[in-house]
C-alpha cells in the first residue's frame, strides 16, 4: 500500500506520515529532508551566479549522510530547501530516488508537497493535510524552542507565508491538492486525533477499494 501525505510547511504531515507508517508497518520518507539538504549544501550562496548549477550538483550527489534530520531543522534550511525547490533540475535530480522508494516491494508512506499529484500519483491513498497558518506557526515556534532555540514569532509566521506562498507558485512543483487526495484539517485536532483520522480514512479507502 503506498500512502501519499501532502500538506504545507509545519502542518503536521511528518508526523502524521510517520505515525501511519508505524501503524501499517511501512517504511516511511519525508521528502522534504532531501530538498533540504540541498538547500543547506548550498546555503551562502544565494547570490551566486552559478547557484542554480551548485543546487543541481548537490541534488545530483546528496549522499545518505547528508539526510541528517537533527541538521536540517531549522527554519532558515527550510526557507532554503523552498529556493531549490523550485529549480527544474533539482527536482528531476530527486526524482528517481523518491520514485523508487515510493514503488518498493509492499508499499510505503512518503510525505510532502507533490506526492499525490507527481511522486506517487496512483497511490492508494492521498491526504492532503490542512492546518490554519497561526496554529502551525504556533506548532513550528513550540517544536523549535523544545529545542533551546530563541522564536520570534512575528517573523516566523510570514517565514512560513513566504515559504507557502513559493511552494504554491513553484511553476516546477505539484503543490495542490490531487483530485482523488482526502482533505484532512488538523487544525483544531491534536497529533492523536489526527492520526486515528488518518488512519479511519486509509482504512475506508481500501475497504472501499476491496469493495467491501
Ligand atoms: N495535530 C497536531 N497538534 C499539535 N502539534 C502537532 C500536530 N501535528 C504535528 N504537531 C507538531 O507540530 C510540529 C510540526 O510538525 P511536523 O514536523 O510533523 O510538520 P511538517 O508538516 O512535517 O513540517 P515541515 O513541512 O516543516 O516538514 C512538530 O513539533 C509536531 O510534533
Ligand atoms: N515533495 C516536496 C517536499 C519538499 N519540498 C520543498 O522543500 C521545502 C521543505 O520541505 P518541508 O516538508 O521540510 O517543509 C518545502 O517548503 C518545499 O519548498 C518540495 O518542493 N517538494
Amino acid at each position: 500500500m503506498i500512502i501519499a501525505v501532502d500538506g504545507p510547511a509545519a502542518s503536521g504531515k511528518g508526523t502524521l506520515a510517520a505515525g501511519l507508517a508505524q501503524h501499517y508497518r511501512l517504511p516511511c520518507l519525508d521528502t522534504g529532508l532531501l530538498y533540504r539538504a540541498v538547500g543547506r549544501a548550498v546555503s551562502g550562496l544565494e547570490d551566486a551566479p552559478d547557484f542554480e548549477a551548485r543546487a543541481i550538483a548537490a541534488a545530483q550527489n546528496l549522499k545518505q549522510d547528508d539526510i541528517d534530520p537533527e541538521a536540517l531543522v531549522s527554519a532558515g534550511v527550510g526557507v532554503l530547501a523552498s529556493k531549490v525547490a523550485v529549480i527544474a533540475g533539482v527536482r528531476q535530480a530527486l526524482f528517481d530516488y523518491q520514485r523508487d522508494f515510493a514503488a518498493q516491494p509492499g508499499g510505503a508512506v512518503l510525505d510532502g508537497r507533490d506526492i499525490g499529484t507527481v511522486i506517487a500519483p496512483h497511490a492508494d491513498v492521498k491526504l492532503f493535510i490542512r492546518t490554519d497558518s497561526k496554529v502551525r506557526m504556533e506548532r513550528r515556534a513550540r517544536q523549535l524552542e523544545k529545542r533551546g532555540e530563541a522564536v520570534d514569532r512575528y517573523a516566523l509566521y510570514h517565514q512560513i507565508e513566504e515559504r507557502d506562498a513559493r511552494d504554491m507558485a513553484n511553476p516546477n512543483g505539484g503543490f495542490y491538492k490531487a483530485e482523488d487526495a482526502h482533505l484532512l484539517d488538523t487544525t483544531l485536532l491534536d497529533i492523536e486525533a489526527s492520526l486515528r483520522a488518518a488512519i479511519a480514512i486509509v482504512d475506508g479507502t481500501m475497504a472501499r477499494k476491496a469493495g467491501l
